[in-house]
């Protein structure tokens, strides 16, 4: 890769398993990598190849089409599950977060085979990431192994590079099982960064007890818009998906050699566009480290600089559904019950998770 700009900028190259790649820590080479037709996935099963981008359109667009009557009863699906799963918190003596938010069920009724469909070709999408641009064997856990070993080799070697190795191990560990527990994850990341947050808490759980107020005496049931609409809880969802990264980068392969904002990309070259390096970044969010979900009120937040859910033509499908389904998650966790954690951390590598699972022990709340 040639760089034609500064030499520490923040685009640079390095090599994994000797192939050369390019690592963009920057919101616009992202941005432009995202919406390049110059750029394909490494990974050769996408959805996109197996079912064309068509297919997945078409059932989010269902989704977005839906009459609001649709809607409603859609969101009074996952309001079910939800309800149901947390109505026995209570009885429990800890509750594993993490554990417990796994077995809350969105699919099967309401929002029904639309959202089923999108949740197959995930599937199919994250064993097509599986397929990583260099050709590795074995299983995600073999997988792990092998490129801790190239790390440990580094370091024993005395290499500099054992920082980047480290990240990079990170992220393409990451990578193997971004999805399927993703709405569970920032869920049980939302109950951490609350649980430390009570500021944050206060204001959510006053947010969602005047729309239960409003339910309760208008008699009416809850609509899609009313979830959509908590603009205090997509602060916090938003703040706790910027900080969780629950897929912290893409890869994407160049097809020719490609200019981006000044970078020569060569054709063949794999670019790892990594988002969480974005999301902490001074330059781009002040105290980046803070869980500050006030930080959404500002104007100003680029939307290339906010990339949880990807972007350019590979955006996210599930984006809408994920966070109705925390929307609706936390709205009920607040406004019925209280908690109290237990000691628990957060642990990046190789996936994001909670290192005891985030126990907590639940009480009922009346109105
Ligand atoms: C918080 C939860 C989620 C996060 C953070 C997330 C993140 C992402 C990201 C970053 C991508 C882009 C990957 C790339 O550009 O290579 C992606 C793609 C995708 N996601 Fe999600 N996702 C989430 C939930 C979901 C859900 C619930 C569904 C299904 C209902 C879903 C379905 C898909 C599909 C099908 C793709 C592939 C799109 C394509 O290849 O064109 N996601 N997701």
């Amino acid at each position: 890769m040639e760089k034609r700009r500064d030499l520490y900028g923040k685009v640079f190259r390095t090599h994994i398993l000797g192939k050369e790649v390019a690592v963009s820590t920057d919101a616009e080479v992202n941005r432009a990598v995202l919406r390049s037709e110059g750029f394909v996935p490494c990974y050769p099963r996408s959805v996109t190849e197996l079912l064309g981008k068509d297919s997945i359109l078409k059932a989010e667009g269902a989704l977005h089409r839906r009459s609001p009557a649709a809607k409603a009863a859609a969101a009074a699906e996952v309001e079910r599950s939800v309800l149901q799963s947390l109505s026995d918190w209570p009885e429990k003596g800890p509750v594993f977060v993490q554990e417990e938010t796994q077995k809350v069920r969105f699919d099967g009724h309401g929002p029904g085979e639309d959202l089923n469909f999108m949740k197959e070709q995930f599937h199919e999408f994250i064993q097509g990431l599986i397929c990583l641009p260099i050709k590795l064997p074995g299983t995600g856990y073999s997988i792990q192994n092998i490129i801790d070993k190239i790390v440990e080799d580094k370091i024993q070697a005395g290499s500099q590079a054992w920082p980047m190795m480290c990240l990079i191990s990170s992220i393409i560990t990451e990578l193997m099982v971004p999805g399927e527990h993703s709405v569970p994850m920032v869920m049980t990341l939302a109950v951490k960064y609350l649980t430390d947050t009570p500021l944050a808490l206060k204001q959510l759980r006053e947010e969602n007890l005047t729309l239960r107020r409003e339910k309760v005496n208008s008699g009416k049931p809850y609509a899609w818009d009313d979830y959509m609409s908590l603009t205090f809880t997509h602060h916090v969802i938003n703040e706790t998906l910027r900080m969780g990264n629950i897929v912290n980068a893409v890869w994407r392969r160049a097809i020719r050699d490609i200019d981006v904002k000044g970078y020569l990309i060569p054709k063949d070259w794999c670019i790892l566009a990594s988002f969480s390096s974005v999301h902490f970044d001074d330059e781009n969010y002040s105290n980046p480290n803070e869980f500050n979900p006030w930080r959404w009120e500002a104007d100003g937040i680029c939307v290339s600089k906010f990339t949880p859910f990807g972007g350019g033509r590979r955006l996210c499908p599930g984006q809408e559904v994920s966070r109705l389904e925390i929307s609706i998650f936390l709205h009920h966790l607040v406004t019925k019950y209280s908690w109290v954690a237990e000691e628990d951390t957060i642990v990046s590598f190789p996936v994001v998770k909670m290192k005891r699972k985030m126990p907590i022990r639940v009480s009922p709340v009346s109105v």
